[in-house]
Order: C-alpha cells, then structure tokens, then sequence
C-alpha cells in the first residue's frame, strides 16, 4: 500500500476578496510546520468519514477484508491502520510515497531486494553493525559486493563511481554514522552519484535523525529508512520499520517485495507507531537540549566527545548545512576498554541497553553490543575504537543524568574530585579532573602523566596479569570441632554448596578498588600512596613464599591494621565495621602479595557472597579464600586454568588450593584475631576434612581428608540472630584462662567426639549405614552440650534444637561454627523422607528461621576458565538485542544478582575449575 503526501487545503490567496478574508487566506496558504504536520493525523482518503467520528486512528484488527473488489482483501497487502501511519509518515518525510515494515532492518531487507546478483554496494565504513551482517549476507547468498569507503570526503567514492568495471547499483549512506556520529554530505554525495551514475539509488538510513531533523529525499536522495523502533515510536515498545522515496519505479519494487513476502507492520504497531510519531519534535527538542548539555560536560572533562553539536566538530558545518539540530546520540571515548566498562557499569540512570531513540537514557559500548557483529579485526580497520561509549540521551531532567554520570565516572576511576570540599560547600558541582590514561598498549604514558609509571613514586604499577577474573569459595559447616578447634582440638568439617565470589576487572588508571555491594561499601586507592614502608618483608627467600605462601604461624601486623583502619579506609555514615574490616583484610592481602611479587596490579575487586554472612558458615573464609586466589591470579602468582594448559580443566591443582588456603589464612586473621584455620582450609581445598591446628612446641597441623561425608545429608537452619565470631572466640579464650578447670575437660570431651566422628567417617564399609548415621546423631548431641557450656549457645539455637527433635522429625541438631546465634545443624537419616523434610523446614520457616539442604564435602575455591581466544563462548553473536546484552561482563550484574540467584548466575557463566 503506497501513502500518498496529500497537498493541504487552501483558499485561493488571489481571490478577490475584503482585506480582512486576504489577510486570513494568506495565513491559511502557510504551510504547516513539522510539529504540526506530526501532531495532525490526516485521512489518507480525503473523501472517507469514520462512521462514529472516531479521533484516533482505529485499529484494524483483522487479516481479512469481507468482499469483492474493495480497497483491502487482506492485511499482508494493505490494513487501514498502516495506510494511516504510511500517509502520515510520507506527509512528515515529504515524500510521495511510504511503506512501514515490521523493524529498521526489515526495512532495509526489502530495499536491499532492488538489487539483482553481481550488483555492487558504495557504503560507510562505519555502518551500524546490522547493516553490516545483512552486506555480508548478501555477498555470500545473492553475489551483491559491497566497497566501504569513509563517507566523511565525497570524493573517496569518486574512482568506484567512475570505473565503469563496477556495477554500482547502490549507495548506502548514514549520517551521523553509529556511532562515530561522523558527518556524511547527503547532498554532495548524491549529486556526484546522479552525475556519474544516474542508475544508482542513493539509499539514506535516517534513524538517528528521523524526518524532524533530516528529510534527505530534499537533498537528492532516492530512497530514505527509518527504523521506527526509535525515535518515530520513541517509547520502546515495539519495533519497526520506515521506507520513503518519491520515484513511482521504486515505490513499486517495494510495495511488491513487502507484499511478497508479508513483513508488513502489524495494524497495532501501526496504532502504536501513529501514537508515538505525534510527540515526536516535542522529544528530540528535549532530548536534543539534553545532550548538549551532556556533550559540553564531558569535553569540558577533556574525553574526545563525538557530537555534530560541538563547535569543535570536523563535520559540523556540513551537517548544519543537510539537518536542522545535531540530535540526541553522542559517543565519547575514555582510552581504555576496561575503563569504559567500568563506567557503563556503574551507571544507575542510564539503562545499559542496545538501540536507541527512547524516551529514557540509554548507555552502551558498541563494540560489545550493537557492533559486536563485526569482526574486531575490521572494527580495527575502520578505526572503531572498542572502548568508545555510546550515549543516548532521553528525556530525563539533565542535572539528573550528569549526577548519575559523574558519580559512575568517579566510581570507575575516570575522574577525580579537586578541591572537593570547597566547591560541595558551595553546592556546586563537584570540581572534578580527568584521571590520565592511556590504551591499553600505552599504560606506561597514561601513569607516566601520574607521575605513577613505575620509576617514580610507586615501582610496580601495572596492568594485572589477567584482564578479568572470576574466583569463588564456599562455606562450611563444622560437624564437630568448632571453638575447641582453635585450642588444639580436632574440628570435622565440610564444604557447602553456597559460595563467595571475587570479580577482578584490569584498570589502566593505576588505582585499586573495593567494591563489597553486600555492605554498600566502595572504596579506590592510589597505591603510591599507600604504607608500603610499614609492611615488614617477608624473611628471605620470596620464592619459597612465591610458592608456599606465608607461613601459618605469620601474625598480622596490628600497627599496620589500625593505620589502615584509620587513615586509608573511609568510615562514611551508614558504613559499618563489618565493611571496614573486609577492607582491612583486602589491603592487607593486596600489600602483602605485592610486596613478594612486586607488583601492584591497577584492579577493581568485587566480592559478592551467595551464603549467609556471618551466620557459622564461614562467610569469612568464603571472602578471604576468593579474595586470596583472585589476587594470586592477578598478580600471576598462579596460572590461569585454560590459559596456560592447552586442555580446559575442571579442576584446580591441590599445590595451588594450598598456596590459595596460606594466604587466605592471613586475611581469615585479620577478620577473626586468632582464628583456628579450619574454615578457610575447608573452603580452599573443598571436600571434607579432619582438622587440627599447628601449637607452637606442643603439636604439628593434621590435616586428614575424610570420604564418606557426602552421603550423610544435612539440614542447616540460620536463626538470622547476629552474632561476631571474633567476639565469641575471644570469649572462650578468656574463659580458659579463667576457669581451666572447666573449660580444659570440656575441650578434652570434645577431642573424643571428634575422634569417634572422624572413624566413623574415615573407616568406608568397617561401620554399617544406619549404625553410621546413630552415630553421627549421638555424637552431635554430646558435642552441643559441650558448647552450651562453653557458652556459645543461644535461645534461637535451642528452639532450633527442640523443633527439630519434636515428633515426627526426631533430628538430632547442634549449633555450628561460632554460635551465639547464627546457624544449627541437623543430620537427616536415611529414610527421613522429603515430605517429613519439607515439613519440618516449612515449620522452621514458621517460626522465622532459614533452613538449606545442602549436600557437604563439595568442590573447594574455584576459578572461572576464562575462555580462550576466539573461541565460541567469546563471540557475541548478533549485533542489536538477544546475546549480546550479556556481552557485558556484568560487575552491574553480578553486584545487583540477588544473593539467592548468584550460584546460578556463575554457574552460567561458564566453565569453573575448582580444588
Ligand atoms: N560478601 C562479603 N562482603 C564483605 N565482607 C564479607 C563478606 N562475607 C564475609 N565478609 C566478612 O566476613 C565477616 C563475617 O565473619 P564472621 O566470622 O562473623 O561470620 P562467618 O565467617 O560467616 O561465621 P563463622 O566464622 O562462624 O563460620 C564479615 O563481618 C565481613 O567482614
Ligand atoms: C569458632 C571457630 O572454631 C569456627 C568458626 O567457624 C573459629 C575457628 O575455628 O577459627
């Protein structure tokens, strides 16, 4: 169905007529301006009157026309909706004819099928990637080649357009290009095409300026598409596509290919299309002032901003010259991809999504979304830089998305606040400075500008030896052991199936940063300005401690702690010492590493837990295990599974859970004062363990593995009553030395139990199933009543125990990990069947408990195989929508999952190798 543009209704100015009726006909001769044309809905059939005067467009719901001979049969050929929308949309466009498709691509589809095989194509080189996936389409199934040429200098399409070698049929233009928003003259190029090939159709993709700002077949082009899922819609719901053009020959070929092949809009995105359309210059006006405003802040900043809105633009005047406003999309380029990723990441206004033209903000990375589909290689080439940030801007109030911005540029280590303190008196804007870097490749010169290029004040500032890394670690539960355990005792326990992850993600800026979502704490460092003097070295040699890490009798350094606790890390209203502490121990883990590798690698750490924190389960060796072995890889202290090895292993060598587990007891201390090394044994090696600690002249560490574990269920029940494990062991400690007589038989009983258990466990087939179980069962009785006088029960922990011991369950249960609250575990017998489970954790839901049916003796920390060059899994594989909106990493993601959802979202995201 063709829309016809229909001249509007005027009186004959040259009439005669009273003065007073010429003056009025000469007001009502003026042609309407677009904002008027937009917002006016005209029939397409001036002679047609809706039966009820109905004042928007109805929808014509149906795919069949009743009878013979009439203006529509059936809805793939033509629908009274879109004839509205087409003649509207020709009417805004100033065209004769237009056709609405069902998206932007379908659109160009159609246009492409003008063609014929051995046709060639003239286009940008900097085209939107879908387009660019469809050109390749075409060359390999319809023979159709396609030349890139740099649309920004008309005459680099002149010796193709006069070597008559090539059959130029097309030229395929975009201006502004998406999203280098480099300025093609529609006009010149057009008239040098008419010029030396009159055949050609000069074919303008005007999406990122729509009819209001741009209307190319009035600059000599032949064909104009639009995908309308932009801004003629402008509310992204919904998708479409626009084609004009004023030749009958091409309205033709196109009217025949979209009935062919029925990609015709429906007639609801029609109605949707001619809603959306009637605001638009009220949009792009706002969206318009938005992002000049948003232009103007970021070159003030000192990033390479590309904007046709800017002064400083090479192709301003020729596009002043074909549009009438530079539009709402600007890219800006920071200089480091890690960087840029960080600040797409942290933004929390700016939705991270591909397409653009919606009435809110949108930010992403092209060469990670909407071009992801080129080969990075031809990104390369057509000087695409991958770490260009693309904007674009809604109708938000723009101080708004400035302070969204901002804040994401200062997080992501981009800027840096000046004289913070007088210009926030003030109630100004924060007076802020570009943070110096450089690419990739030009690291040494971006800290260099810092005075931070490793021969100045900080030696071993460096990009991390790998760019990503994903660790985790799991809980644990102790079965028997715990507090006793840090008093020589034997502890049993095993890891859980809940786990903590590490995300370190490469920054060129030079800093560190911390990033614990869990307890809104966020923190970034100069590392040159750290107290590298106050770290005492390690005694001689480094690669024994390279390779076996610190010893486990190493005490941190309490002088040091208290002057990071009160002079580096932030205590911020609302930020808690729990926050304050995980920063302690990761400064003190990043300092120590360095200080044997010489290196400070430039990293963000994101640590997430998907376990209880400080519940029993050893959240606290969850974190200083992943944080450990996050270090250990950045620091390639340890090599990357899948990197080194050519085979993808699953698994973890024992050595490197080791050198994991002796520096994640460093940082287990600094969390817990003197903590046994139970909890982070376990939750680095994984699997089940006997465990007795090392006592200076008294006994060696005994570490025995236990099988037999992991067909024992159990059920662990979280009271949510908080509590401190460095509190509790502290308690102990004291009571010892106050009431030996008390406390010393009662951590001799609990060696017994502990003994008793750990044959049990051991001795494979010498026990019968239930007879192991009975005993298990009698044993965790015994041991909880040895740490209710010991003093670490609590009230929650005994309703615990008494629900689950009722009828019908009969469980026996005891606390686990430090008490005072926090969880209680239950062993589950054979035949305890799941509806008796179920409803015993409905009956402790009940009554305000959490419970986990884990299985205990699983897989130790973990690494995520990061996969290797050019392989599958790290092709994105379309350029708008679908996969490639996971092509982000996902710091935004994996700070935001959840904690519930975490194990699945790691899970999914690929091949974890683990001890
Ligand atoms: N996701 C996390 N983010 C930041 N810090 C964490 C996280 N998980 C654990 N921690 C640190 O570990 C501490 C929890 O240690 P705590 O010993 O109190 O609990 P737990 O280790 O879960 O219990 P237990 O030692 O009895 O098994 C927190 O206070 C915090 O300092
Ligand atoms: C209470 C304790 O025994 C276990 C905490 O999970 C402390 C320790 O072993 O370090």
């Amino acid at each position: 169905m063709t829309g016809m543009s229909t001249p509007r209704s005027t009186s004959d100015p040259l009439s005669p007529a009273s003065p007073a009726s010429l003056t009025s006909s000469l007001l009502r001769a003026r042609p309407y301006r677009f904002a008027t044309l937009a917002a006016t809905v005209d029939n397409p059939d001036p002679g047609h009157k809706d039966q009820y005067g109905s004042s928007s467009v109805p929808i014509y719901q149906t795919a069949t026309f009743k009878g013979m001979g009439g203006q529509y049969d059936y809805s793939r050929s033509g629908n009274p909706t879109r004839s509205h929308l087409e003649h509207h949309i020709a009417k805004i466009s100033n065209a004769r004819h237009a056709f609405a498709v069902t998206s932007g691509m379908g659109a160009l589809d159609v246009i492409f099928r003008l063609l014929k095989p051995g046709d060639e194509i003239i286009a940008g080189n900097d085209l939107y990637g879908g387009s660019n996936r469809l050109i390749g389409y075409l060359k390999e199934h319809g023979g159709i080649t396609t030349h890139h040429v740099d649309t920004t200098d008309p005459e680099t399409l002149l010796p193709l357009l006069k070597d008559e070698s090539h059959k130029i049929a097309m030229v395929l233009l975009e201006s502004p290009t998406n999203p280098l928003l480099q300025i093609a003259d529609l006009e010149e190029i057009a008239r040098l095409t008419k010029r030396y090939r009159p055949e050609a159709i000069v074919v303008v993709d005007n999406t990122m300026m729509s009819p209001y700002l741009c209307r190319p077949l009035e600059l000599g082009c032949d064909i104009v598409y639009d995908s309308g899922t932009k801004y003629l819609s402008g509310h992204h719901d919904l998708m479409a596509g626009l084609i004009c053009c004023d030749r009958d020959e091409i309205a033709k070929g196109i009217a025949f290919t979209i009935n062919s092949i029925g990609n015709g809009l429906s007639p609801f995105d029609s109605f949707l299309l001619l809603r959306g359309v009637k605001t638009l210059s009220l949009r792009i006006d706002k969206q318009q002032a938005n992002t000049i405003l948003i232009a103007q802040y970021l070159d003030r900043l000192g990033f390479k901003v590309n904007y046709p809105g800017l002064a400083s633009h090479r192709g301003k005047a020729v596009h002043d010259r074909i549009a009438s406003g530079p539009g709402a999309v600007l890219s800006f380029e920071t200089g480091d991809v890690a960087l840029s990723e960080r600040i797409v990441a942290s933004t929390r206004l700016w939705g991270i999504s591909v397409s653009f033209g919606c009435i809110n903000s949108l930010i992403s990375m092209p060469c990670l979304m909407s071009h992801a589909s080129i080969d990075p290689a031809v990104r390369a080439a057509r000087n695409l830089p991958e770490d260009l940030i693309r904007l674009c801007v809604g109708i938000e109030d723009p101080a708004d998305l400035i302070d969204d911005l901002e804040a994401a540029l200062l997080e992501a280590g981009a800027v840096r606040t000046v004289d913070e303190a007088s210009t926030a008196a003030r109630g100004e804007r924060l007076n802020l400075e570009r943070i110096g870097v450089g690419r990739a490749d030009d690291l040494s010169k971006g800290l260099a500008g810092l005075g931070l290029d490793g021969t100045e004040s900080a030696p071993g500032v460096c990009r991390p030896k790998v760019e990503t890394i994903m660790t985790s670690a799991p809980g644990k539960v102790i079965l028997f052991g715990e507090h006793a355990v840090v008093h020589g005792v034997t502890a049993i326990a095993g890891a859980i199936d809940l786990r903590c992850y590490c995300l370190a993600e490469a920054r060129a800026d030079g800093l560190i940063s911390l990033v614990l979502p869990d307890m809104a704490y966020s923190q970034t460092w100069d590392p040159a300005n750290l107290p590298w003097d106050k770290v005492a070295p390690f005694p001689p040699p480094l690669s024994a401690v390279l390779k076996s890490g610190p010893k486990g009798d190493v005490v941190p350094d309490q002088e040091l702690l208290t002057l990071l606790a009160n002079q580096y890390i932030s205590h911020e209203a609302g930020q808690n010492l729990k926050a304050v502490q995980s920063a302690q121990a990761f400064l003190y883990l990043y300092m120590h590493v360095a200080s044997v590798t010489g290196l400070r690698p430039s990293q963000t750490n994101t640590i997430r837990a998907g376990l209880p924190v400080s519940a029993g389960l050893g959240s606290s060796a969850a974190f200083s295990v992943s944080v450990a072995s996050a270090l250990l890889y950045s620091h390639g202290v340890l090599p990357v599974p899948g990197q080194q090895s050519p085979a993808t292993p699953h698994s973890v060598e024992s050595e490197h859970a080791h050198l994991v587990n002796s520096w994640a007891f460093v940082a287990e201390k600094v969390l817990h004062g003197n903590p046994s090394g139970v909890d982070n044994t376990v939750s680095s090696l994984g699997g089940a363990i006997a465990y007795r600690r090392a006592i200076s002249g008294r006994q060696e560490q005994s570490l025995k593995i236990l099988k037999g574990f992991d067909e024992v269920p159990f059920l662990i029940t979280d009271t949510k009553v908080p509590r401190d494990t460095k509190t509790l062991v502290a308690g102990v400690a004291r009571r010892k030395l106050e009431e030996p007589d008390t406390i010393i038989p009662l951590l001799d009983s609990i060696q017994r139990i502990s003994d008793q258990a750990e044959q049990v466990l051991s001795a494979a087939g010498a026990h019968s199933r239930s007879e192991q179980v009975a005993t298990l069962a009698r044993l965790v009785e015994q041991n909880h009543s040895h740490l209710v006088s010991l003093g670490v029960s609590h009230p929650a922990l005994e309703t615990v125990r008494n629900k689950t011991r009722d009828q019908p369950w009969g469980l026996a249960t005891k606390l686990t990990g430090a008490g005072g609250g926090g969880c209680a575990v239950s062993v589950v017998p054979d035949g305890f069947s799941n509806d008796s489970l179920l409803s015993l954790r409905s009956a402790l839901a009940d009554i305000g408990f959490e419970t986990y049916s884990t299985s205990v003796g699983g897989r130790g920390y973990g690494v995520l195989v990061p996969p290797a060059a050019g392989s599958a899994d790290e092709q994105v594989e379309s350029a708008e929508g679908g996969v490639e909106a996971n092509a982000i990493p996902g710091r935004k993601r994996f700070e935001e999952a959840p904690a519930e959802d975490l194990a699945r979202w790691a899970e999914s995201a690929g091949v974890w190798a683990c001890a």
